[in-house]
């Protein structure tokens, strides 16, 4: 090759926040697949900054983010995070302390959590034992405000007499921006149907201009078709019908909830990713699995890292680099489809025979090519 000539690698600075329990296990299993991932191809590397912000770190400082810990993320193209909570922090302090005042600083007002059957993998539902296909979710979760706006507080806090309030706050300009992301997510799928979830029959105001919102917002898709359903009803649909539904909208405490029950649902909670997302791209978005740090497991070294690498799959896309991003989800459910899984899903690997496992089937795939 002519000197002048040469590749120019990009590197995409990652900023790991690994947290507590599994969350340390799953993070270093996703580094090293990522690391296999950017030594296979060429194009691409990717720059790792590991920041100890745990709950063991908060004993012992009094703090998870140092006071400019939301400025040294700024600086990052992407942030990967494992989970944080342990159990002698109270998990409002560990929540409040770290996760979510990244996803609201960072303006990372949206949290994507797909959905599926992976190949080799078997859903609780005996539909889609059958049909696997009949699970294809894509639930886009409010990340900024609603139940989680941090509005509230105690009175008389220790007395008989004691008040507690927990505001939700919904913002006509929050539900906009959460519905207009939610129906080009369904206009860019095939099916182009999206279900908008509420509980506006005894939430009688916040969740009402939700509705109008959506209902206002839904004129300019026509080409998507929509459909409403109250929480607790959704529950019933998700496994009763789960051919029924493929986008789905919701506010953050809700969504939370039914991400997990489609976890569940589609084998496990240990494969389901996550990516909260700033869409205007000013600030880092953040990737990681939905599951928490899961103390009953932890130190075992048995957590199924496939949400971590789904999680990590969506990291490399939003990054720019589609064909890893679809490598790596390929060689995941290479792995899964000839039976390489956790206990969880009824497998007799750990998480290290999952990770090698999935770093070989990366260097066959793009050896090959
Ligand atoms: N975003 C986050 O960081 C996040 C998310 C959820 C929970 N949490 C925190 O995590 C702590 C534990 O919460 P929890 O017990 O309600 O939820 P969890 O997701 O940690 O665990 C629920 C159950 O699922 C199992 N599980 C979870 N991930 C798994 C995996 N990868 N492989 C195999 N099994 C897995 C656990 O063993 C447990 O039985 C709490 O402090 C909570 O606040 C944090
Ligand atoms: O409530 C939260 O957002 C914390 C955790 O349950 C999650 O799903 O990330
Ligand atoms: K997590
Ligand atoms: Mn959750």
């Amino acid at each position: 090759m002519p000197s002048h000539i040469h590749s120019v690698t990009k590197v995409h600075r990652i900023a790991c926040i690994p947290g507590d329990g599994i969350g340390v296990d799953i993070t270093e299993a996703a580094i090293r697949v990522l690391s296999t991932l950017s030594n296979t191809l060429s194009g691409f590397e990717f720059d790792f900054t590991t920041f100890d912000w745990s709950s063991k770190h908060y004993l012992e400082r009094g703090w998870y983010m140092p006071p400019d810990g939301l400025e040294q993320l700024k600086k990052f193209d992407a942030i990967y995070f494992g989970a944080v909570g342990w159990p002698n922090v109270p998990d409002h302090i560990s929540l409040w302390g770290l996760i979510l005042p990244i996803r609201k600083s960072l303006n990372q007002y949206v949290n994507v959590r797909p959905t599926r059957v992976l190949q080799g993998t078997t859903s609780p539902l005996s539909s889609c034992a059958t049909n696997p296909t009949d699970l294809d979710w894509m639930i886009i979760r409010e990340n900024s405000e609603g139940e989680y706006s941090g509005q509230g507080g105690t009175s008389h806090e220790d007395s008989p007499n004691a008040i507690a309030t927990e505001v939700s706050i919904f913002t006509r300009v929050g539900i906009e921006r959460i519905m207009r992301f939610a129906f080009e997510t369904a206009r860019s799928r095939p099916r182009k149907k999206l279900t908008m979830v509420t509980k506006s029959n005894a939430q009688r105001h916040g969740m009402v201009l939700w509705d109008k919102v959506f209902y206002e917002v839904a004129k300019e898709y026509e080409d998507v078709e929509t459909d409403k359903m109250l929480v607790d009803a959704m529950t019933v649909r998700m496994v009763l019908q789960p051919k029924s539904l493929d986008t789905i909208v919701a506010t953050n405490l809700h969504a939370d909830i039914l991400s997990d029950l489609a976890a569940a649902l589609s084998g496990s909670i240990g494969i389901a990713p996550s990516s909260n997302l700033d869409p205007t791209r000013k600030n880092p978005s953040m990737f990681e699995p939905i599951h928490g740090s899961a103390p009953d497991i932890a130190g075992e070294g048995i957590a199924n890292p496939v949400g971590a690498f789904w999680s990590a799959a969506e990291m490399v896309r939003w990054v720019g680099e589609q064909k890893a991003a679809d490598g790596l989800m390929k060689a995941v459910e290479n792995v899964t489809a000839r039976g390489v899984k956790t206990k969880d899903l009824g497998g007799n690997e750990d998480t290290k025979g999952v990770t090698n496992a999935v770093c070989a089937e990366i260097e066959t795939l793009f050896k090959a090519t």
